[in-house]
């Protein structure tokens, strides 16, 4: 019989009934207890700090996404997304019966937050149905992939955070541009409603076949006028003019808008408007556009693009009477380049006196800016009146600070004028050209400068010409030189502007159409000189050619009458050539077709390129295969000739 009884307290460790896991369990729920306590805690001290509306917005958020998960899982399994475990345990109480008992009693002595729960329990609360909806599929999506336990917050769990649309906020000028009709026909404005205008400008432009202005001109012109009113010295208000923009489609009549009020009356010969454009070809044709306006006046148009020697423009910029350098142009009409050297080889250019500085084919322009042209301009416009020995009327200084002082000589404004039809809307390139309190006149609608979520790269939304009907053609890649031959035998869509990727394409096309034979074709790239493009040109616009192949570089501002057709033989890489090259047909409201052969593999970007760029619609063309059939033998036959005269050539 034992004297004493020893019963010694073996505590829970000692517990060896207890299996390893249930005791890994029993901590755990230990652990569980505490966070949820401490959540409670936070929850409490959260509240408190919280003001009345941020509150009523995270239980509102908190409703949607308790009310989401409950549909996809029984409420006594409730659990969080990794991302969305509340830090401050704002919503331990939807996850734990015990612990929403308790919450509830807290919650109760707070009738303001209770009746803030039930509202947002209601049925009003039908709002945001869609949104719900998007967030349930996010949900569904990442459902189980990263729920965590209870109460801790799981580091790096990205995926689950919905993706935010970015939208655009543009400076007020750009996001809400004056309007212009994009339905030239139906909006054609007289000349007596544009004053301003000189007798003689009327006459020309009657002369010229011009009987009414198309929108973009009735717009614009006034505008530009409108500082002419005060001497061209000021504008609005006594204040220096402000820099115009403007972003049309193409041919919708933008030359004629900016040539217009240049041609004023003249107090002194000088070069008082300077036109910069990308091309010689361009030059060409607005130097073409400006002298036939300036017929019966003493107006003087000089070209400086490379088309004559530099001693011939020079001599044609000014001479030398008596030791006094005497202008001899109003307008000049130049490219970057040609104008540059002619700035710094001091050959006569004299800008002292200029109003207006028209940069055409702005976007392009932009993307030259690494030449500094324009830099180069601005320091010959304030250089030429700044000297001690000059003897301008109109003292000029360069832009800096206003005071007293600087505002007292009368200032020769220079007003830059910008015109595209897919004028960038990005602040940063704009910012570049230096603009003084621009204004632009835009087709394209605010609500698409403004809000446009942006989700791609592609950001600009441009207008389409509106007689212009848009397809797209698929196709292989061996079967494109019998879709334009199908396209103008059988069709009869001449004369077609059809436009390659390269030079090598359009060569090769060329030769390969020439030697099918029944078509009178061309082409048109830098393998040409100025002279033979020139040419070309010319004989396409005559009707001599029915097809012109071309590069890039007649994609740009030409404008060739009577273009049916454009075939965008190679899909374009980007929209704006895209837009340029369609903008060769439907110009000045008429009607016009583009075609876009597309392979497989391009039609869906190509198509949401085109969709995002605004275009009203680009149907699908399919060429059957039958009907290219009957030209299959002598294409075979043409593709065999084509590989003799490459191999001659190369030799
Ligand atoms: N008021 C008008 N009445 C009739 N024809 C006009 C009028 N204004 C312009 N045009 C004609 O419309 C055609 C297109 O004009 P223009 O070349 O100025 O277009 P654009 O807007 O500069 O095009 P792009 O953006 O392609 O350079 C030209 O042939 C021009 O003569």
């Amino acid at each position: 019989m034992s004297l004493f009884l020893v019963n010694r307290y073996l505590g829970e460790e000692e517990d060896w009934s207890v299996s390893k896991e249930s005791r890994s369990q029993v901590l755990l729920a230990k652990l569980q207890q505490k966070a949820k306590e401490k959540q409670r805690q936070s929850l409490t001290e959260q509240r408190t700090d919280l003001s009345d509306e941020q509150t009523v917005q995270q239980d509102v958020k908190k409703k949607r996404k308790v009310d989401q998960s409950s549909s996809q899982e029984p409420p006594h399994h409730k659990k969080w997304k990794s991302d969305e475990v509340p830090l401050c345990g704002l919503d331990s109480d939807k996850h734990n019966e015990p612990v929403e008992e308790s919450t509830k009693k807290k919650k109760g002595a707070n009738k303001k937050e209770k009746k803030r729960k039930d509202q947002t329990d209601g049925p009003q609360e039908t709002g945001g149905e869609e949104e719900t909806e998007k967030d349930n599929d996010t949900q569904k999506q990442t459902s189980g992939k990263t729920s965590a336990p209870t109460g801790f917050t799981v580091l790096g769990g990205f995926e689950n955070k919905p993706v935010q649309k970015v939208h655009r906020v543009l400076p007020q000028w750009l996001a809400q541009p004056s309007v212009i009709h994009r339905d030239i026909k139906s909006n054609l404005v007289p000349f007596f409603a544009v004053p301003g205008l000189h007798p003689q400008l009327v006459k020309n432009l009657q002369n010229n076949g011009i009987k009414q202005f198309f929108p973009v001109q009735a717009e614009v012109i006034p505008a530009i006028l409108e500082s002419a009113q005060q001497g061209l010295l000021i504008g609005r208000g006594g204040y220096k003019p402000r820099d115009i923009c403007v972003s049309a489609p193409t041919g919708s009549g933008k030359t004629l808008a900016f040539v217009i009020p240049v041609l004023m009356e003249r107090v002194v010969r000088e070069v008082r408007a300077l036109a910069v454009l990308p091309t010689k070809e361009l030059a060409q044709q607005v130097c073409k556009v400006f002298t036939s306006y300036t017929e019966g006046t003493s107006l003087k148009v000089v070209m400086l693009a490379g088309q004559k020697s530099f001693a011939a423009e020079q001599a044609s910029l000014s001479e030398h009477r008596g030791g006094m350098r005497r202008s001899l142009a109003d307008i000049v009409v130049a490219t970057p380049g040609r104008l540059v050297d002619h700035i710094n080889k001091n050959s006569g250019l004299c800008l002292e006196h200029l109003r207006f500085l028209i940069i055409d084919e702005a976007d392009r322009m932009i993307d030259s800016m690494h030449q500094s042209w324009l830099s180069q301009v601005v320091k010959a416009v304030y250089r030429s009146g700044s000297g001690p020995d000059a003897v301008s009327i109109f003292r000029r200084t360069e832009p800096a600070y206003v005071t007293a002082a600087s505002l007292s000589p009368p200032q020769m404004p220079v007003q830059k004028l910008l015109f595209s039809a897919t004028l960038t809307q990005n602040p940063e390139k704009l910012q570049q050209l230096g603009l003084h309190q621009p204004r632009l006149f835009s087709s394209i609608p605010s609500h698409f400068s403004t809000t446009q979520p942006t989700t791609t790269q592609n950001q600009d939304h441009f207008n389409f010409p509106q007689g212009l009907t848009e397809y797209y053609v698929p196709c292989t890649l061996n079967k494109k030189p019998l879709l334009i031959l199908h396209f103008i035998l059988r069709m009869k869509l001449s004369p077609i502007l059809c436009f390659t990727n390269s030079k090598e394409t359009s060569h090769r096309l060329f030769l390969l159409v020439q030697l099918f034979g029944g078509v009178h074709a061309a082409e048109f790239s830098s393998r040409l000189s100025p002279g033979e493009r020139k040419k070309t040109l010319k004989e396409f616009e005559q009707g001599k050619i029915q097809l012109l192949i071309s590069t890039d570089a007649a994609a740009r501002g030409i404008d060739i009458n009577g273009v049916k057709c454009v075939v965008n033989y190679d899909a374009p890489q980007y929209i704006r050539t895209y837009i340029h090259r369609i903008g060769r047909t439907a110009r000045a409201g008429k009607a016009g077709l583009a075609f876009t052969f597309l392979l497989r593999v391009q039609e869906k970007n190509f198509l949401q390129m085109v969709v995002e760029a605004g275009s009203p619609g680009i149907q699908k063309q399919i060429v059957k295969p039958e009907n290219l059939k009957c030209m299959e033998v002598r294409y075979e036959q043409t593709l065999q000739e084509l590989a003799n005269v490459i191999k001659v050539s190369c030799l």
